[in-house]
């Protein structure tokens, strides 16, 4: 429907010779006609034209406008990208000017040149397109700083959106999700997204380091502070001057320590150990777990003061298997990336790979993806990976029953809607055909080819 609404147009218009005559004047584009308010959402919901050219008075209310303004805050609350074009009488600019002030894209007035008027709608479907195009676009535009950043799912997506607004901020931002969902590579993004990125990013894993050394780590620490302390060391925190620090497993954070970040981002300072000198530090902090950090915090081990203050921004990260069709795009794009560091001739992921990709569950999520694929080209002994080179189960068939067959999906959603529509309306099958926009003849078809009779 869409690439047909691309060139469609409405003309609503209720007197007979002046529908002809505009249907005439603009040949060129492919129109359909309505004459009164009922036909023309009929039209619009089976045609979704791009363009409608429309009279305002409309019967039962010819000699008036009620008609006209009530299917023109239709047509805009139905199809808000369509472009209304509103014809009017010769002195009737107040009427043009409310109708454009409730989001017609122009008025045009009665009697009309056709050659102005065709071009007043070929601009209307330029715009549309343009508009479309925009949109097409924007939803393809992965951030250059996000670039690394492999997916098409829509929450994905919105999360890459999420960072790129909140990086020009200084919010503290906390990352949540299971191990591997890509905390550290949004972290990244986040940086590199910033006014910071000419600063350092520097991560640090909080349950990595042991909790005798941690606290240097983080704070640096001046020359003797203890034995072995050669020199004076920056920490971590103040090595990101200028730049972002991501504290990652923040859960692990011993207690002691909490206090001491805590004081560290209400104050924005630092002692180094064995330090005296307050030295003011301007960082960025993202944190990320894996961890129910309100359940840690209930169970007293860790600060409640200390969450909020992360908590600026919270980001939940959905894990791979809750990923719409991640699996098989981030297998087919770390495929090329092996094969190519590899050395690899041609190598192609073999039906049932395809089909274990995506049924797995992938607990380690898109590590445990990038694991398996670089040992499976490894492992692969022709040009074919299979199930078992990746070295998971082929689904059984239950789980391949769950396929990607457009046909089956199609059906269905085909089903549902009949059936909703028949039940709106009681069971009539003029009045469901309207609803779903097709003709009588058409719902019969359907109805019979999906077993609905
Ligand atoms: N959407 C993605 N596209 C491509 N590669 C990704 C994506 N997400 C993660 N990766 C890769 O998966 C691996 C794990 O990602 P990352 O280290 O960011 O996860 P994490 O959530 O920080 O893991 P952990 O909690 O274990 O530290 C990395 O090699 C990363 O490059």
């Amino acid at each position: 429907m869409t690439s047909e609404s691309t060139r469609s147009l409405l003309i609503v218009e209720d007197d007979p010779a002046l529908q002809k005559q505009i249907k005439w004047s603009v040949d060129r584009f492919e129109s359909v006609t309505a004459n009164d308010r009922e036909s023309a959402l009929v039209q619009l919901r089976r045609h979704a034209p791009a363009v409608v050219t429309m009279d305002l008075g409309l019967p039962p209310d010819a000699d008036g406008v009620s008609e006209g303004f009530r299917l023109l805050e239709q047509i805009i609350s139905v199809q808000p990208d369509t472009k209304v074009i509103v014809l009017t009488g010769q002195n009737d600019q107040a009427n043009a000017l409310r109708a454009v002030a409730l989001g017609a894209y122009d008025f045009f007035a009665k009697p009309f040149e056709p050659e102005l008027l065709n071009l007043t709608i070929e601009r209307a479907f330029r715009m549309f397109e343009l508009q479309k195009e925009n949109r097409r676009l924007q939803e393809m535009h992965q951030p250059d700083a996000l670039s690394g950043l492999i997916t098409r799912d829509p929450e994905m997506l919105r999360i890459c959106r999420t960072i790129e607004k909140v990086a020009n901020s200084t919010a503290t931002v906390m990352l949540l999700g299971e191990s591997g969902t890509g905390k550290e590579v949004l972290a990244r993004g986040l940086h590199q997204a910033s006014p910071r990125k000419s600063g350092k990013f520097v991560a640090i894993n909080c349950a990595a380091i042991p909790e005798n050394l941690l606290e240097s780590e983080l704070f640096g620490y001046e020359k003797g502070a203890f034995t072995g302390a050669a020199k004076m060391t920056l920490g971590k925190i103040e090595t990101a001057n200028g730049g972002t620090l991501m504290l990652d497993e923040i859960g692990d954070l011993p207690f002691t320590l909490q206090a001491k970040l805590l004081r560290f981002l209400q104050e924005r300072t630092i002692e180094r150990v064995g330090g005296r000198q307050e030295i003011p530090v301007d960082v960025r902090i993202v944190c990320a777990t894996h961890q129910d950090l309100k359940a840690l915090s209930k169970e007293g081990r860790f600060r409640e003061d200390l969450y909020y203050r992360l908590a600026e921004i919270v980001v939940n990260i959905p894990p791979l298997r809750a990923r719409k069709g991640d699996a098989a795009l981030l297998a087919y794009s770390f495929l090329r990336r092996f094969v190519q560091e590899q050395n690899r001739g041609t190598l192609n992921l073999n039906e049932g790979a395809v089909r274990a990709i995506e049924s797995y569950g992938w607990p380690g999520n898109i590590r445990e993806l990038e694991n398996c694929m670089r040992r499976a080209v490894i492992m692969a002994d022709g040009n074919q990976i299979s199930a078992e080179d990746i070295g998971i189960d082929q689904p059984t068939e239950d789980q391949m029953d769950d396929s990607l067959d457009l046909r089956a999906i199609r059906d269905n959603a085909e089903k549902n809607a009949i059936i909703a529509a028949l039940g709106r309306v009681n069971g009539n099958i003029a009045k469901a055909a309207e609803l779903l926009g097709v003709s009588r003849p058409t719902l019969y078809d359907l109805m019979h080819r999906l077993g609905l009779k």
